[in-house]
């Protein structure tokens, strides 16, 4: 029995894919895995047992992958699974800044009139306050070309937006599914330059902390608008406070900061990119899937900070080690085995930075001679599961 504790809110559509006699979820403290969204791991206390986290959703910067990678604890994610979500919310927001439809709204619902005549009569006169302009024909840069930049690059093309893209990392298989309409910016400043909006869609990293500064609001054109359904964190806020008392028009965001708050140029959603029922479910299923994956068989699936490293499982006896990434340690492990007479029958290793994993399958009828401590004896193997 594996024992799961959820933080957030986890959609059930996921939760029941844990078989009640195999799984229970949330009925004890000594957790084996956490399924959770937001919650911030940075500040957690990690109990030596927990085996792994599943971060139902896309960003990972509020799980310490490093430390986790070191104390052996496996982290998943779920890639792509709501970025449609952000993209339909990305698309309303784009929609927003060129017509001041909330303002109009507001307007006529914050009014009162005496009759029907006379509310028609204040429309008539009032409308012309909120005149705005078509999407059709401007240009969209769009930073970070993953699951929800690749998606929204293409759609807008159907919008008949001019769109042009930049990411450095750009995977082969990321290219393909981009449109060829879309342009593609070598530099940052060839795309800052010349967008009417630009909208960011890269993770929060180390490397990309405070990223969106001075220098790149000062290459943007009188009157761009700004949009961040990425991290609040991307952004300088005094650089931004800056720029829009002078040549940024709006800035739209998914991630509030106090600062910005009330501020007339800017609107502000609580966080409610994924907040789709669909994109609920997608997540959740992913990250329950993955998850059940690793604790039943050891291969591992979308994680963030171990290898990608998936074993058919064939009932045979396995031995899963999660390592560091330093020379030798296949050879010794594999040494522990031939020394308790354990011969391998099928076996993978893969690395990701400083850690690694490998999957041994054992012959069967041996077992009873194996001792996993003599795997934790050897300097470097964090963790050892047997299935
Ligand atoms: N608002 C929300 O609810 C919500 C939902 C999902 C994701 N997100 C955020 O959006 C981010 C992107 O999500 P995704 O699903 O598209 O992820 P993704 O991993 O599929 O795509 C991220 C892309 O950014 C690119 N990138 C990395 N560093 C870059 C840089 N310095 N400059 C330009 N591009 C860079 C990568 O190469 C990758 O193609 C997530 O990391 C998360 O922070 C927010
Ligand atoms: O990175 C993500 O997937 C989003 O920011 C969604 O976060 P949430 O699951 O807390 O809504």
């Amino acid at each position: 029995m594996f024992h799961i504790k959820t933080y957030n809110q986890i959609a059930e559509d996921g939760l029941r894919r844990f078989k009640p006699n195999e799984y229970a979820v949330n009925d004890a403290e000594q957790a084996d895995a956490w399924v959770i969204r937001s919650h911030d791991v940075h500040q957690a206390d990690i109990p030596p047992y927990l085996l792994a986290i599943a971060r139902a959703g896309a960003g990972v910067n509020n799980i310490p992958l490093d430390r986790l990678a070191r104390q052996g604890v496996v982290v998943f994610h779920t890639p792509g699974a709501n970025a449609n979500a952000v993209k339909e919310l990305v698309l309303a927001s784009m929609l927003l800044s060129v017509r001041p439809i909330l303002e109009g709204a507001n307007w006529v619902n914050n009014h009162t009139f005496a009759d029907q005549t006379s509310l028609e009569e204040a429309m008539e006169q009032q409308k012309r306050r909120f005149v705005g302009s078509e999407l059709r024909g401007k240009r969209v840069g769009i930073v970070g070309l993953g699951a929800i930049g690749a998606s929204l690059a293409n759609d807008l093309l159907h919008l008949g937006i001019d769109v042009i893209g930049y990411d450095p990392h750009l995977s082969v298989d990321g290219a393909w599914n981009i449109s060829q309409q879309v342009k593609r910016a070598k530099q940052l400043s060839e795309l800052l330059a010349d967008v009417d909006i630009l909208t960011i869609h890269m993770p929060l990293t180390d490397d990309t902390r405070h990223m969106i500064d001075a220098t790149w609001f000062k290459q943007m054109k009188p009157g761009a608008t700004v949009l961040n359904f990425a991290r609040g964190e991307l952004v300088n806020d005094a650089d931004l406070l800056e720029a829009l008392d002078d040549n940024v028009a709006t800035y739209i965001t998914d991630f509030p900061k106090q600062v910005l708050l009330g501020h007339p140029q800017v609107v502000a959603f609580p966080h409610l990119g994924a907040s789709t029922h669909e994109s609920e479910v997608n997540c959740a299923i992913q990250a329950v899937d993955t998850l059940k994956l690793y604790l039943e068989t050891g291969s591992i699936r979308n994680s963030a900070n171990f290898p990608n490293t998936e074993l058919p499982y064939v009932g045979k006896r396995r031995l899963a080690v999660l390592h560091l990434n330093v020379p030798n340690m296949v050879g010794q492990i594999a040494s522990r085995l031939a020394e308790n007479g354990i011969n391998i029958d099928n076996m993978v290793n893969r690395s990701r930075n400083d850690v690694a994993y490998t999957l041994i399958d054992i012959d069967n009828h041996k077992h009873e001679t194996l001792s996993v401590n003599a795997l934790y004896d050897i300097e470097g193997v964090m963790r050892v599961r047997e299935f």
